[in-house]
């Protein structure tokens, strides 16, 4: 039944059997669902998956090198906050590339009226997961914000970038397609409401399961719930970087830490 155009097979003529029921939207429902599409794609709110992101073999080289991703690692537990301000130049490797990231999204490439920038900057860390190590349900937000009051603010939008070619078993990215007001736990909504029970009722919503490919680029909406399922063997690693409208109080602290959950 899907797609059969003008073609049908000998079979499929003689057949007696009647032709399932395609269970779809009404019309007035259907061309909102094409406006919601040409929308979101004007914010640039949909989840890209682009593999083979870096084309530049220098640049590849320069990030197969472990000890930069240590060192990326160990430099942000030591100063926390890493941000690079909209218009800046970038001072090092991951901050070229945080601008190439994001070079083409559309709150990068739209200005306010007066010409200034509509975001403040971008965010951005490195993860190195390994067996033990554990990137739970989580949304990315203001960590500050989080623990003085009980407002959240999240980043616009989020990236990871696999730039280390790495050797790993496990480790998918994992979305949900709920945010922590719309399902206050990513763990219920996994097990109830999630792929784990797909009542066959066809129209259950699912979540996204992303490999962590060598030079693969994602970028996705991190208001929403989502984790790195467990990494089994070998090491994972990760250059995150997200954008926001306005520079978060207190940035990124290490949430690859079994003990600090905060994530
Ligand atoms: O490594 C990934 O794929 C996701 C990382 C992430 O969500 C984070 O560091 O907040
Ligand atoms: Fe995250």
């Amino acid at each position: 039944i899907v797609g059969t155009g003008t073609c049908t097979t000998t079979q499929e003529q003689e057949s007696t059997e009647p032709l399932p029921v395609l269970k779809q939207y009404n019309s007035r429902r259907r061309r909102e669902a094409v406006q919601a599409s040409l929308h979101a794609a004007q914010r640039g709110s949909g989840t890209v998956v682009k593999s083979h992101f870096i084309q530049d073999e220098e640049t590849l080289l320069q990030l197969a090198d472990p000890q930069l991703w240590t060192k990326c690692v160990d430099h942000q537990s030591e100063v926390g906050l890493r941000f690079l301000p909209a218009g800046e130049k970038p001072k090092n490797v991951w901050e070229e590339i945080a601008l190439l990231i994001w070079q083409d999204h559309p709150v990068v490439t739209t200005k306010n009226p007066d010409n200034t920038p509509s975001f403040a900057g971008f965010e951005y860390w490195c993860n190195i997961i390994t067996p033990g190590d554990s990137l739970d349900w989580h949304v990315d937000k203001d960590e500050a914000l989080g623990m003085e009051s009980n407002t959240m603010v999240n980043p616009i939008f989020g990236a990871v970038y696999y730039g280390f070619p790495h050797r790993f078993t496990g480790g998918y990215l994992e979305l949900l397609p709920v945010d922590p007001q719309q399902s206050p736990s990513a763990e219920e909504y996994y097990w109830k409401d999630g792929a784990q029970t797909n009542q066959d009722n066809g129209f259950v919503a699912s979540f996204e399961r992303i490999e962590a490919q060598y030079n693969r680029l994602v970028l996705f909406n991190v208001s929403k719930w989502h984790r790195v399922s467990a990494v089994t063997r070998g090491a994972r690693f990760t250059f995150a970087v997200n954008l926001w409208k306005e520079k978060p109080r207190k940035l990124h602290i290490n949430t690859v830490d079994p003990k600090q959950q905060q994530a």
